[in-house]
């Protein structure tokens, strides 16, 4: 299923947890600041929206998306925080670059998120063009900032479910 089968702000929101005590870190890359900021907006909203209290919510902007992967990993070595979103668009260029970006991304969340035994979302764009990531910030596609927030919540509720 790609996304123009799913929208990004659809989501069940059945046997959500209390995050009103939830501590989340929100990582934002600053290339393609004009969509990353849109992706906190929807992230920080959807936070807000189910629950979550503003003083609990904490960010940190990267250079770029390659550089999430390591301030993640910061921000979940913290005892305080109980997920970390990571936040970035990576758009396709003339060479492999963005190839490269992605995968690294990718892999160093997923190892973040394991090592650290806490949820570090990845809320990164990889579009072909410009025009796929406004689709995808906001647009006829939904938010990926919202997906992004609704996964930690979700992760965070199933975390405690299990680890209880
Ligand atoms: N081209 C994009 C980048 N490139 C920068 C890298 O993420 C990184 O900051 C640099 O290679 C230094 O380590 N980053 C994005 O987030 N999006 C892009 O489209
Ligand atoms: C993902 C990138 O770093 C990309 O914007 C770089 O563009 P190019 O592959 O044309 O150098």
């Amino acid at each position: 299923m790609s996304t123009a089968d799913k929208n990004l702000s659809v989501f069940s929101i059945d046997d959500l947890p209390n995050i009103s005590n939830k501590k989340f870190a929100l990582v934002v890359a600053e290339w393609n600041s004009e969509i990353t900021e849109k992706l906190y907006e929807g992230a920080y909203q959807t936070l807000i929206a189910y629950g979550a209290s503003p003083d609990l919510l904490v960010r940190g902007n990267v250079p770029g998306s390659f550089e999430l992967s390591v301030a993640a990993h910061w921000f979940a070595q913290r005892a305080d925080i109980d997920a970390v979103i990571a936040l970035g668009v990576v758009i396709q260029g003339e060479t492999k670059h963005n190839d490269y970006i992605n995968h690294a991304v990718a892999q160093g969340i997923t190892n973040a998120s394991i090592a650290n035994n806490k949820p570090i979302i990845f809320g990164v764009l990889t579009p072909n063009t410009m025009e796929q990531a406004v689709d995808r910030a906001g647009g006829v596609h939904g938010n990926k900032g919202d997906e992004a927030a609704m996964t930690a919540i979700k992760m965070v509720g199933l975390k405690d479910k299990v680890l209880a």
